[in-house]
């Protein structure tokens, strides 16, 4: 059964380089040396070619958090206690985390997706409720989801997406929040990239070597429970993802279809964006990556999708935090290619 996923098979919009070749050409004539912009200069083509324009905006930015709960927390492997993803929704939904000031700082709207967690933090102001149940199933033993609750994030993440298009968003970006998340994205990158987990696992919030040991084992189990069911991305992250991470595959997923430029963030992030790629090749046009988590796992990850983070500052936070922190470069990119004088208006000489 296709439980309603038909709108994974809509194509990524296409890249504009009639765009991108203007904006290039645009960045040979500013008054500067060619390259000296380096990256920057990167950027501003690449978002021209995204957005359709020789003149690329950074402006308007919607963040939206995704929160979910997860089984394999009931394994150990987390640092915190579960109920912590509930107590940090109503923190985003009072503004005092992270995400929160850090979405103030640069102007961002910032909306929460609550998908569904072990403890209820109740009804709050600015948060979406999914409730599809109090997480997922623990997955060492288990599919962390049924069909219908894994198609029901994905098109959670969708929709998340088409509220940020029809704000106006420049571009997009999904945090998350949910304890044991980077157990579960350790052991979707596993699986994905076929690689053992002892590649993907590291402390996440703060586990310690034993801890570390110990998650691998957690994640050494529930790969051999899950062999022979893995060879399909949707059946994969079913069985090995979480409510917040499929959600994160969709709205990456729905933003390449309406052609906004997503700020991929940190681990659970770029795991996400990985499942998302492995279901729809044509995602990864749309992606940038922001910043290399102090997850040590990460790099692997950045590999398999053949990216630069822009930023390294050993931030390992989530919420879409690293995302943010990167964006007053995006708009430096924007405002230096839109606002340079060429060699012409100001007369300087050109390169000989
Ligand atoms: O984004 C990252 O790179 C990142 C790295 C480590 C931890 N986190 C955050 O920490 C939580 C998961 O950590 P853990 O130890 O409970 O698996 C989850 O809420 C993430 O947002 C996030
Ligand atoms: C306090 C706290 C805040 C977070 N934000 C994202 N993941 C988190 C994990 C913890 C434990």
């Amino acid at each position: 059964m296709n439980q309603g996923l038909e709108w994974l098979d809509v194509p990524a919009a296409a890249l504009d380089e009639a765009a991108g070749a203007a904006a290039l050409a645009r960045q040979q004539v500013l008054t500067k040396p060619r390259g000296s912009l380096g990256r920057l200069e990167e950027l501003a083509v690449r978002l021209a070619a995204m957005q359709g324009t020789e003149r690329p905006r950074a402006e308007k930015v919607a963040i939206v958090v995704f929160a979910g709960d997860h089984g394999v927390a009931a394994e150990g492997i987390s640092a915190f206690p579960q109920s912590v993803t509930a107590e940090m929704i109503k923190n985003y939904a009072r503004g005092g985390a992270g995400i929160s000031v850090a979405a103030r700082a640069i102007g961002a709207a910032m909306e929460i997706v609550d998908l569904g967690t072990a403890v209820d933090p109740g009804p709050l102001e600015g948060v979406v409720r999914y409730d599809l149940g109090p997480g997922t199933a623990n997955f060492v033993e288990a599919p962390a989801m049924d069909e219908h609750q894994c198609a029901r994030a994905l098109a959670a993440g969708r929709h998340a997406a088409e509220r940020a298009r029809l704000a106006g968003a420049d571009l997009f970006i999904g945090g998350e929040m949910g304890i044991g998340n980077t157990t579960v994205s350790a052991a979707l990158a596993s699986a994905l990239l076929r690689l053992d987990p002892e590649q993907l696992a590291g402390p996440g919030t703060g586990l310690d070597p034993n801890g570390v040991a110990h998650k691998v084992a957690v994640l050494r189990r529930a790969l051999a429970h899950h062999q022979g069911h893995l060879d399909d991305p949707r059946e994969t992250l079913r069985r090995l993802g979480g409510f917040e991470i499929a959600a994160l595959a969709g709205s990456y997923i729905a933003c390449a279809q309406m052609g906004l430029p997503v700020l991929v963030d940190g681990f659970i992030s770029s795991a996400s964006a990985l499942a998302a790629i492995r279901l729809h090749p044509g995602t990864r046009d749309w992606l940038i990556l922001t910043h290399a988590s102090a997850e040590p796992g990460h790099r692997r990850i950045v590999e398999a999708l053949d990216g630069r983070p822009l930023l390294d500052f050993g931030m390992r936070l989530g919420e879409g935090s690293g995302a943010a922190v990167a964006v007053p470069m995006l708009r430096m990119a924007c405002a230096l290619h839109n606002q340079m004088a060429t060699f012409a208006e100001a007369e300087v000489s050109p390169q000989k």
